[in-house]
């Protein structure tokens, strides 16, 4: 098998993310054809020969996040706030991103807020960013902290609180299965840590928010 470098690098904040080498396609076409005989099937019948492609090109939008760098997400802010300065809340985000033990899918819903000092940032960006990072194989612990911490070193805003409420596919659909169990991690910095009455605002905020497992 031989490898090419990744014509961009995988990039992000964090020590697991080095650029790396990556397999060609080809190969990654070989693997999903392997996993095919693996289940028991054959992958030149006619409902799979286009299979490892499709494989392949799905796998090329889940993981998108290694190539989109979150610093330079966040580099747009605006400064004319007019001194805004209370919390700006996005809720029940939708969140899309896959278990690193088991490739399969964690559905759920995000939450951030941050406390500006100055600056805010356009909040598609905040979206985006639960994107960069959801695209990519993942446990909930450390996709919460990592927005947190992005949006915290960027933005250096007064304070930051991530919440994910998140269904795991690999506790549903295998395993133990166990539908209708959802894990809720949370990451609050700065003044959401210090400050009861803010972080109990923020969770107020979000509390009774909408369905967003479908
Ligand atoms: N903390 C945490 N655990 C996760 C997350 N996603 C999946 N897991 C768990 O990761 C663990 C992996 O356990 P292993 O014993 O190595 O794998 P396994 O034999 O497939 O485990 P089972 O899922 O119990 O069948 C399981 O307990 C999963 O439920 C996550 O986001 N955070
Ligand atoms: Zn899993």
């Amino acid at each position: 098998m031989s490898d090419v470098l990744l014509s961009e690098p995988i990039v992000g904040l964090g020590p697991s993310h080095a650029p790396r080498k990556r397999p060609t396609r080809e190969a990654a076409e070989a693997a999903v054809r392997t996993l095919i005989e693996w289940a028991g099937d054959d992958p030149d019948r006619e409902g799979l020969v286009g299979t490892p492609d499709r494989v392949v090109r799905a796998y090329e939008e889940f993981f998108e996040g290694y190539r989109i760098d979150p610093v330079d997400l966040l580099g747009r802010t605006f400064e004319e706030t007019q001194n805004y300065g209370d919390m700006v809340v996005l809720r029940d985000v939708r969140l899309e991103s896959h278990c690193e033990h088991h490739i399969v899918p964690i559905i759920g819903r995000a939450h951030v807020a941050y406390l500006p000092s100055g600056r805010v940032v356009g909040i598609s960006k905040l979206a985006r960013l639960i994107e960069v990072y959801g695209k990519r194989l993942q446990i909930q612990e450390t996709l919460t902290a990592q927005i947190a911490d992005a949006l915290d070193e960027v933005l250096k805003p007064k304070g930051v609180a991530v919440v994910i409420e998140a269904a795991h596919m690999c506790m549903t659909t295998r395993g133990i299965r166990k539908p209708g169990v959802t894990m809720v991690t949370r990451r609050l910095i700065g003044a959401f840590e210090t400050d009861t009455e803010l972080r109990r605002d923020f969770l107020g905020s979000i509390s009774g928010s909408r369905e967003a497992f479908g």
